[in-house]
């Protein structure tokens, strides 16, 4: 089957462990044909940079899935009223841990916050609140987002705005927060760094990791006439 474009996480997806970019992936993602969506837990800005850097069109879905922009500079697109309990559920959890939180100034959909507390424990201390949130972990930081917005629900979104659909799309991703991008794209691919339940979300997991697994994908999509 051949699809009509590509929608890629950034950190632990395109850049070696500790985030720097990885070249020869990024290379890659210029040189297709087809358009190339970049998708990440990070704010706007370091989505559309990222893109424009690399040399791509800077359609981008940042803040898991809150906001979503078709081009470099065009309006972005922000799902209103998703930010309110991930701050009343952070201002709980504050009161448990000593927490960070991450680009709090730019951040418009869903908190993020540094990894220096107990995750697992945040989760179950939120659940018995019953709070409309979830608590995802990308290794890079801790996300409080809305439970109603996901990769997945901004790549459906994403993909209307560019007359696709998100079948249409290859996803490559890394960590739990790419699992519904993976299960609403037409064809999933996790890095080998990926975790075993986004792993097992996926079509075809890469026998490399980081960005040298996406380049691997890469040359195995266009030895297969995929894309
Ligand atoms: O911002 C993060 O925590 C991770 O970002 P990612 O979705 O690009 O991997
Ligand atoms: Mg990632």
């Amino acid at each position: 089957m051949v699809f009509k474009a590509i929608v890629v996480d950034i950190d632990g997806t395109i850049t070696y462990p500790d985030r720097r970019l990885d070249f020869t992936a990024a290379e890659k993602l210029r040189s297709l044909k087809v358009p190339v969506v970049l998708a990440t837990g990070n704010i706007l800005c370091y989505a559309r940079a990222t893109s424009k850097l690399i040399g791509l069109s800077g359609a981008t879905i940042a803040e898991n899935g809150g906001i979503f922009s078709t081009a470099y500079d065009n309006k972005p697109h922000i799902v209103e009223g998703t930010l309110e309990e991930c701050e009343r559920a952070v201002e709980y959890l504050s009161t448990f841990f000593d927490i960070t939180r991450l680009d709090a100034e730019y951040r418009k959909t869903e908190v993020a916050l540094r990894r220096d507390f107990d995750a697992s424990e945040a989760r179950r201390i939120l659940r018995k609140e019953k709070f409309e949130v979830e608590i995802i972990d990308t290794n890079y930081a801790i996300h409080v987002k809305n439970s109603r917005v996901d990769k997945g629900t901004g790549l459906i979104e994403l993909a209307r705005l560019l007359d696709f659909v998100p079948g249409d799309f290859i996803a490559i991703g890394d960590s739990e927060n790419d699992r519904e991008m993976l299960q609403v794209s037409g064809f999933g691919i996790a890095v080998s760094n990926a975790d075993v339940d986004t792993k097992k979300n996926a079509d075809l997991v890469t026998s490399r990791a980081y960005g040298e697994g996406t380049s691997e994908a890469i040359d195995y999509l266009i030895s297969k006439k995929m894309i």
